[in-house]
């Protein structure tokens, strides 16, 4: 496939050497801050110097702290280091459910892999572009520019334009190469009710909603389904963002501490539900999930070369301060998950105190229930490293032989189950006594503490873990060019036994909100039932959150746009846009109102099943639904009063079905969002004279397109193109003169307007498949308007483009009339 490379006259053989020079030294560019940054050792706060410098990246008690925990060789500490101080090469991924997944595909392998190295290669043997050899299907690519690198080099700009614009539409999402590699070891099938634990931004929880869309039929959706919690509710926004892009009614997203991540259990024989008896018998009754990602907070040194700031920031304490929420949310994940089930437990730390210690631990408390699964079959091509069997505890400057020393030294927050034996103070006093008994040496009387100056003798540290550690993975940057991450694959053996702890005051996390820590000293208990179901109860700090949560606080992603399935959208006094127009309406000022509108109303606006039978007949008969759509209990609004209802969601039948247990056991989980936005109300001018007051939005236009029966029509490729061109066109200047006839006999109002194979309109009757091709548009008096956004129609025209330049390619007689199209669509482009 020729993509937009041949129009755009960028095919790179003329670069002169002075370019190529130019790409080389950027490419072993440093991260750069400017001079003046206060931060930055060097810098000089008075100087206004446009000066930039390359990020400290230096941090001693990093380099400490890595060499004794021996995660790399002595020999090997070099090209470790090396790599973490380079910048990170970009990642992308294409989304495998994508209508367009195979062309981009092919783009990538005969386009851009060919065009990027004749553009910046001067003899070098690297490829500016490969497939990641481990991830399935070539879907995931890896870059040898850095994002940097791709914004500021004008000869990337053809592939750079490419990625932005396919991530905006969500045809590919970026994302860090490591951050890939938990949801591939969660062996995910279409069918599974998955709970992503800690989800936000998202990139994980697209890549779940893939695979439980891949290989669905047109107008099917898959049973599965993802509820996708964060505690943090900015980040949340981020996360339904992201996911919006995937047009999915599979997914819920909550907002919860996923330690406390509720239960939902409830009574089957509640005797006030409004269900029939039958309807009980079929309906879930507590949420257990088949597959628990568990992609906890963590200190994220493994992320270095892509936020450089770590270096100033890391030290021991940002991980053992973290240690004790880690179990926590890893039980908790256990508990909730299915007998059979797996969880993926994952950081992108490479802190063993972070990763081992909590595995340790959660196997003990486990007590057998859980087994580490042994995945070195799965991803051979991934280069991974064994877990660590034995690690050593730091804290403030000072090396603790075992936990006797944080009483010794009152190291407060330090606990046992950050220590290789993970035993507590008692166990380990019995163990010295009993040394002491048989004549062995006294650790404590011949112990001298380590300070800032020693590294820690293995002798301090000579107790190895008997569990099967090396089961779990870590990924490290030098081994094959990424960034570092922390995996183990947990498989549920039988219900868990009865555990009853005492959990620590935790310190803040840096994803606190108001910096405020997360838990005051509580106590918890887990009782599990012999059929894997059970219940929590724990004291903890209630989250509500209060608008003042919300004014004012920036997001970290400068591109968010919030939406309108969140919590509040109703209250937003918005109008709703105008033919033509359909959600254009993403300014990053109106966004951040949005957004405090969303937080004050947070917690308020329940889910509430939309059963308005006047309005969903309406729109049966408006659009001629056929009857085999299951619509009823499948739509969802954020309002009770429905004759305010401004857009009605489509939800799954599993995510129906978790809406359902969540009304009857009193709304136990906080959703941030849920739902496939289906239809939405027209109320521009000339929307007040449609017979129909809802039109369909393109988000949901998919799921219900092979079920629509009227107000359809298919157009010929000209006319299709036509009209991603010019937005409008009056029906007397259709090419095809009866197709612009039969459109000016539509209703007034949202019609469908199919792209026929081949050169001319087809009849309408015609199935549409997975290579079906629709966009949502407006029949007004005189003319035919697009209801789809400015970069869906760009990136539709540059797909259509693109297929019509490779049959011309192939030149295939038959092909000739394309070709002319093409001819005819630049045309229009010069004028
Ligand atoms: C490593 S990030 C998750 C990245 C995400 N899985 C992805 O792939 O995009 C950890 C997330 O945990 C969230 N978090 C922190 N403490 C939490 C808690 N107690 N419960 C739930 N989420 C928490 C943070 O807000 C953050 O978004």
């Amino acid at each position: 496939m020729g993509g937009g490379g041949g129009r755009r006259g960028r095919n790179g053989n003329n670069k002169s050497r002075t370019q190529r020079k130019h790409f080389r030294d950027n490419r072993e560019n440093v991260w750069k801050r400017p001079k003046s940054d206060p931060s930055h050792p060097n810098s000089n706060s008075n100087s206004n110097s446009n000066h930039w410098e390359p990020f400290n990246t230096q941090n001693p008690a990093f380099d400490e702290y890595y060499k004794a925990q021996g995660i790399v060789s002595v020999d090997e500490w070099d090209a470790f280091m090396g790599v973490l101080r380079k910048p990170l090469p970009a990642a992308f991924r294409i989304n495998s459910s994508s209508q367009f997944c195979l062309d981009i595909r092919s783009q990538l392998e005969n386009d851009f892999m060919k065009s990027l190295q004749a553009e910046v290669s001067d003899g070098d043997e690297t490829e500016p572009i490969r497939p990641l050899p481990w991830y399935p299907n070539n879907f995931a690519w890896h870059s040898n520019f850095s994002r940097m690198q791709l914004r500021k080099n004008q000869t990337l700009e053809r592939f750079h334009e490419f990625l932005k614009l396919e991530n905006e539409i969500g045809n590919i999402t970026r994302q860090e190469a490591v951050s890939m590699v938990p949801p591939l070891f969660l062996d995910v099938r279409p069918e599974h009710f998955v709970l992503d634990m800690c989800a936000a931004p998202g990139s994980k929880t697209f890549q779940l909603l893939e695979i439980i869309h891949q290989s669905t039929k047109p107008g099917c959706l898959p049973d599965g389904s993802v509820i996708a919690n964060d505690l943090d509710v900015q980040r949340c926004n981020l996360l339904i963002h992201q996911t919006k892009r995937m047009c999915t009614a599979n997914l819920i997203v909550t907002n919860h501490e996923a330690q406390h991540f509720p239960g939902c259990r409830s009574n089957k024989n509640c005797s006030n539900s409004s269900f029939m008896e039958t309807e009980l018998e079929s309906i879930i009754s507590q949420l257990i999930f088949d597959r628990v990602l568990c992609d906890v907070p963590c200190s994220g040194d493994g992320t270095l070369r892509k936020a450089p700031d770590i270096w100033r920031k890391w030290s021991v304490g940002m991980g053992n301060g973290l240690h004790s929420l880690q179990i926590q949310i890893g039980m908790r994940g256990l508990s909730l998950l299915k007998v059979g089930g797996r969880m993926v437990y994952s950081t992108c730390s490479m802190n063993p105190v972070e990763n081992e210690a909590v595995v340790a631990e959660i196997l003990r408390k486990c007590g057998g229930s859980v087994e580490l699964l042994d995945v070195s079959s799965e991803l051979p091509q991934l280069v991974r490293r064994s877990g660590l069997k034995k690690w050593k505890v730091r804290d403030k400057g000072m090396w603790l032989a075992s936990y006797k020393d944080v009483h010794k030294f009152r190291r407060y927050g330090i606990v046992p189950s950050m220590f290789t034996s993970g035993r507590s103070c008692t166990e380990v006093i019995n163990v010295d006594h009993k040394h002491e008994n048989g004549g062995d040496v006294n650790v404590e009387d011949g112990f001298q503490p380590a300070n800032d100056l020693v590294t820690p003798s293995d002798d301090l540290v000579d107790e190895v873990s008997d569990l099967p550690l090396e089961r779990c993975m870590r990924i490290l940057p030098h081994d094959q060019n990424s960034g570092a991450f922390f995996i183990a694959v947990l498989h549920k053996l039988s219900p868990l036994p009865a555990i009853q702890e005492k959990i620590p005051k935790l310190k803040a996390s840096p994803y606190s909100i108001n910096n405020e820590p997360y838990e005051e000293l509580s106590t918890i208990q887990v009782i599990e039932d012999s059929n894997g179901l059970e219940t929590i109860s724990a004291v903890g700090r209630d989250e509500k959150l209060s608008e003042a949560d919300f004014v004012n606080n920036e997001l970290d992603g400068a591109s968010l746009e919030p939406d309108p399935c969140n919590t509040g959208e109703e209250h937003n006094s918005g109008d709703a846009p105008t033919p033509g127009d359909e959600e254009t309406d993403t300014g990053k000022a109106r966004g951040k109102r949005k957004l405090q509108i969303q937080g004050k109303w947070r917690g308020v606006d329940p889910v509430v099943f939309f059963k308005d039978e006047t309005i969903i007949n309406s729109i049966k008969t408006f659009y001629g639904i056929n009857e085999s759509f299951s619509i009823n209990g499948h739509l969802v609004t954020r309002n009770s009063d429905t004759t305010h209802v401004k857009r009605i969601y489509y939800v799954s039948k599993s995510v129906k079905d978790v809406l359902e247990l969540n009304l009857r056991i009193g709304q136990q989980l906080k959703i941030t969002s849920v739902g496939l936005k289906m239809f939405e109300r027209q109320s521009s001018r000339e929307g007040t004279s449609a017979p129909c007051s809802f039109r369909i939005s393109s988000e949901g236009l998919p799921v219900i397109l092979p079920y629509i029966t009227k107000q359809i029509l298919h157009a010929s490729t000209v006319d299709f193109k036509h009209l991603l061109q010019y937005k409008n066109i009056k029906f007397a200047d259709f090419v095809d003169t009866e197709f612009g006839e039969k459109a000016s006999k539509l209703m007034m109002g949202c019609c469908v307007i199919i792209l026929s194979k081949g050169s001319k309109a087809l009849p309408d009757s015609i199935q549409v498949d997975v290579s079906t091709i629709a966009i949502g548009c407006w029949k007004g008096r005189g003319s035919l308007s697009v209801m789809v956004t400015a970069v869906d129609c760009q990136e539709l025209l540059e797909r259509l483009l693109a297929h019509a330049e490779t049959e011309k390619s192939l030149s295939l007689p038959e092909n000739n009339i394309v070709v002319d199209e093409v001819q005819d669509v630049n045309v229009i482009n010069k004028n």
